[in-house]
């Protein structure tokens, strides 16, 4: 790879202080710390050359041989702790959450000061509660998203024609992208409970700017780093991504500012055609200034907004793209899941939010489909608060800790049969999805657990029941159940490495 090259040449020049820095810090680390165990790295790069393109996948295959805690370097100075089983899960989230609630800082995230407002970069303290219950108590709350059925319908419904135009325009026996649709339709239904405004159109080019910067800045974020490896080659920006995301998230912060200059222009007018959204919640917001600001600045509101839309968007239509890739490929499953839906809606209405509880296989379904492919397969990397012991291990201060949520659910000695697709396994099990079972973390656990996790968990299910209900879904021609593409890609989330093409006939 060009960067990899890039990295070796620039870690020739810096040879020899790399070293020195390396030798003394393996002296401390030998004379008074136990580390978990992990495999050698090669001086100066640690281990960053054995990860693969799916690194989830590699760190689940060192399970066997180094235990449920892995250890693993990259470069001179990042440590790594990976918690590999959901009994380490468990121990991490329930007796050392407040020690790894930290996130470490991203070259990435420093463009506009992106990090300093974002809740899930946040360090962790006070305004970061702050956020937190802002966001709930606007967004999440079940009141919240009861009011919010309307959008999510109206979202829906133009995602459904999008997809009947598409496929009626395709080549015979060639198949959609249907999960482009239903990021489109993710997007509209934030754009919608955030600022009243459809954000992105298959066909609309104008509508498009907002939603390909945003797609810039999830590529930018999802790209392994170099100057996160080696710090003192970050003023390089070897792989130009801190420019590219400058500019992206420049372009989304400019956009934004319109959004939120036409909200001021409509608020001093006295217009209010609309009822109350979540910008409006932030405009209005008034705190003690104490553990809370005073006032939202706009900046805070631009990222805090951008930041629903990148935590949301993705992770819920990439869910839904596996759980479909998972029923193609189990025309039983398929089967069972089309028939529950047509005793429960019939031929007659539409797909329903409140039809979902009345579902438990379509249920079972998505939580088979996270166990085996989580949207986000170390969750979102954590870093340590303080010098912490933790399974007979010592953890500094600064460590990197990721949760392979991904090894987690395919683990033996969790799951009957691991490897395969089965979601009976849920039917009239307790296993849920909110952070309590830690063999299934999908949305994470503790305090850090996603907070959009109601909204999310609304939007995929409603999204997946849609387009069962509404198409019956065939592979194209040439592709058998047996030969789609399983490989994941590691991006902001761990999305399909080559997107689901399905041909979608009017049920
Ligand atoms: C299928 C859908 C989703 C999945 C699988 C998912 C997954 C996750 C995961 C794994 C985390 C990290 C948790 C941890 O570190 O323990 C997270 C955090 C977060 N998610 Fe989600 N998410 C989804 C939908 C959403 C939605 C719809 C929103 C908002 C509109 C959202 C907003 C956030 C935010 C703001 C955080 C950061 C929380 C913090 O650091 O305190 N997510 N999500």
């Amino acid at each position: 790879m060009e960067w990899e090259l890039t990295c070796l040449f620039f870690s020739a020049v810096i040879l020899l202080p790399a070293f020195i820095l390396l030798f003394s810090q393996k002296k401390t680390s030998k004379c008074s710390y136990k580390l978990p165990p992990g495999p050698r790295g090669l001086p100066i790069f640690g281990n960053m050359f054995q990860l693969g393109a799916e690194p989830y996948k590699t760190m689940a295959g060192l399970k066997q041989k180094y235990g449920p805690v892995l250890w693993l370097r990259l470069g001179t100075s990042t440590n790594i702790m990976v918690v590999q089983t959901a009994q380490a899960a468990a121990e991490l989230f329930k007796n050392h959450d407040t020690s790894f609630a930290d996130r470490p800082t991203l070259d990435v995230t420093l463009p506009h000061n992106y990090y300093q407002a974002s809740p899930a970069l946040a360090r962790y303290g006070s305004f970061w509660r702050f956020q937190r219950r802002i966001c709930t108590v606007e967004m999440f709350v079940h009141k919240k998203i009861s009011e919010t059925v309307p959008v999510r319908r109206k979202c829906v419904d133009n995602m459904l024609k999008w997809i009947e135009k598409a496929a009626n325009s395709a080549e015979k026996g060639s198949g959609i992208e249907v999960t482009r649709f239903v990021f489109l339709a993710s997007f509209n239904m934030l754009g919608n409970m955030i600022l009243s405004k459809d954000l992105a159109d298959p066909e609309s080019e104008e509508a498009s700017e907002f939603f390909n910067a945003m797609n810039g800045i999830m590529e930018w974020s999802g790209l392994t780093n170099v100057s996160d490896i080696f710090p003192f080659l970050r003023k390089f920006d070897l792989q130009s991504l801190r420019k590219k995301m400058t500019r992206d998230m420049g372009k989304a912060m400019e956009i934004t500012s319109i959004f939120l200059k036409e909200r001021e222009e409509e608020r001093k007018k006295g217009i209010a055609e609309k009822g109350k959204d979540f910008l409006d919640v932030l405009f209005e917001f008034e705190g003690t200034g104490k553990d809370e600001p005073a006032k939202f600045s706009k900046h805070q509101i631009k990222v805090l907004i951008l930041e629903m839309f990148l935590a949301g968007s993705e992770t819920t239509s990439s869910s839904v793209e596996w759980a479909l890739t998972e029923l193609l490929r189990h025309p039983e499953a398929m089967d069972k899941v089309k028939t529950e839906i047509s005793k429960v809606i019939g031929p007659n209405r539409k797909f329903e939010e409140n039809d979902i509880d009345n579902l438990p296989y379509m249920q079972a379904v998505i939580k088979e489909s996270l166990r085996l492919h989580p949207p986000a397969p170390f969750l979102i990397p954590r870093e340590t608060i303080q010098d912490t012991k933790f399974m007979g291990y010592n953890v500094r201060k600064g460590t990197r800790v990721l949760v392979n949520t991904w090894a987690i659910g395919r683990d033996p000695e969790c799951w009957d049969d691991p490897m395969s697709f089965k979601p009976e396994r849920f039917l009239g099990s307790k296993v849920d999805l909110k952070g309590q079972h830690y063999e299934l973390i999908p949305f994470g656990a503790g305090r850090r657990i996603c907070v959009g996790l109601p909204l999310g968990h609304r939007m995929m299910h409603f999204s997946l029941g849609s387009l069962l209900h509404e198409f019956n879904w065939e592979l194209p021609d040439g592709v058998s159940p047996k030969s789609i593409n399983m490989n994941g890609s590691m991006g902001l989330t761990a999305r399909k490495h080559e997107s689901l093409k399905s041909i979608p006939k009017k049920a």
